[in-house]
């Protein structure tokens, strides 16, 4: 009976001795399953954030990566840049004129503008400038000079459509280079038989053309004398929605001298307290709707002017004077672009001549003087 009694000692003992092996080897194993577990959330977790990866956003954005960092920042220093090679702007560059109208129009003379920042400004708006010129009866001559010293100064760089307003088509010359994006049409009017009708006929002529055809092609207008030669630059600067141009003989003078119309029955009456520059109708222009406007209302003050026998002193001028007193310029052309040629050289304010009238022989050249 003992022995028996030490078997089944023995047997407990061996059964505990397996009982703990096995809460040994289950834990061990719950805990290297529970580990796997955890590795396997963490693996998700970490492949969840990456699900992009594929998708070359920022590799895209290192290309370049051999390159030195600055050196890519730097890439657009080749774009233009619309900055003034003046550093401190503060410091008024003409102090000699008037650069600015008491309605803040602008007054462009040499020196108010950088004219690298005005065409990078412009170039890129593919802009078409119509362009009028009349030359009726003996001032087809004018023609030439007119149009090659255009071709050099007027508006470079951007589209110009001409139209040549004549009576005598076969004078235009017609071996003036034009260049790039530049058109020349003739226009055939009639003749008048004095000068002063010639010239201000222009007005109800304009009208009718940019409403007819000139506005579907062009952004903008210039109407401009033929007996003119450009010397200078004539560019973008001078775009704006209503343009005119300082006379060269009366800017220095106080408006009760200026040459207006100042019998009360003309309709281009100003009283002698009223007005602000005197203009000269040699260049004008601006958006097609602001000049069509100017132009309708000067064909029509000079038909009412026609019906009760009356001429203004200065025909069309006298009526865009009158214009331009109720309708102020958005940007006014200093006298560089609209000097005489019988004023010479000399007037110190006038750093660059660029536009002028040339001396003619008005005898000569006019119908009936
Ligand atoms: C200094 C002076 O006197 N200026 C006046 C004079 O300018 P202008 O002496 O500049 O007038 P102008 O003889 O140049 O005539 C104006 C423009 O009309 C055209 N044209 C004129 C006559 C002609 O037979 N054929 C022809 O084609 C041509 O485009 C010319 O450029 O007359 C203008 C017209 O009223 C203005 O009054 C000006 O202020
Ligand atoms: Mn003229």
């Amino acid at each position: 009976m003992p022995i028996r009694r030490e078997h089944f000692l023995l047997s407990l003992v061996m059964a505990g001795v397996m009982v703990l092996c096995w809460l040994v080897f289950s834990n061990c194993a719950s805990v290297s399953l529970n580990q796997v577990h955890h590795q396997v959330v963490q693996n998700h977790r970490l492949q969840s954030k990456q699900a992009n990866l594929m998708e070359p956003v920022l590799q895209s954005k290192q290309a370049n990566l051999m390159e030195p960092v600055l050196q890519s920042k730097q890439a657009n220093l080749m774009e233009p840049v619309l900055q003034s090679k003046q550093a401190n702007l503060m410091e008024p560059v003409r102090t000699d004129v008037l650069t600015v109208t008491p309605w803040l129009a602008p007054v462009v003379w040499e020196g108010t503008f950088d004219p690298q920042v005005i065409d990078e400004a412009f170039m890129s708006q593919n802009l078409t400038i119509a362009t009028t010129v009349f030359a009726v009866g003996k001032y087809t001559r004018f023609l030439r000079d007119f149009l090659e010293s255009a071709e050099k100064h007027f508006m470079l760089g951007l589209d110009v459509h001409y139209y040549v307003f004549t009576d005598m088509p076969d004078d235009v010359p017609d071996n003036v280079t034009l260049g790039v994006g530049r058109l020349l049409s003739i226009v055939r009017v009639p003749k008048f038989d004095r000068w002063q009708e010639i010239s201000l006929r222009r007005m109800e002529i304009i009208q009718t053309a940019i409403k007819d055809y000139i506005h579907q092609g062009a952004n903008y207008i210039f109407c401009l004398d033929v007996d003119m030669r450009f010397h200078g630059r004539v560019g973008p600067e001078a775009l704006g929605r209503l343009v005119a141009a300082i006379h060269p003989w009366f800017y220095m003078y106080p408006r009760s001298q200026y040459p207006y119309e100042r019998r009360t029955v003309s309709k281009a009456y100003i009283p002698q307290d009223q007005g602000d520059f005197y203009y000269q109708a040699n260049i004008f222009g601006g958006a097609l709707e602001d000049v069509h406007r100017l132009t309708k209302t000067c064909s029509e003050h000079l038909e009412v002017d026609r019906s009760v026998g009356v001429e203004a002193v200065w025909q069309e001028e006298s009526h865009l004077n009158w214009y331009l007193v109720r309708n102020k310029p958005t940007k006014l052309l200093s006298p560089e672009y609209v000097w005489d040629d019988a004023k010479g050289r000399d007037a110190k304010e006038i750093k660059l001549v660029r536009f002028s009238s040339v001396i003619k022989n008005k005898a000569e050249v006019r119908e009936n003087l």
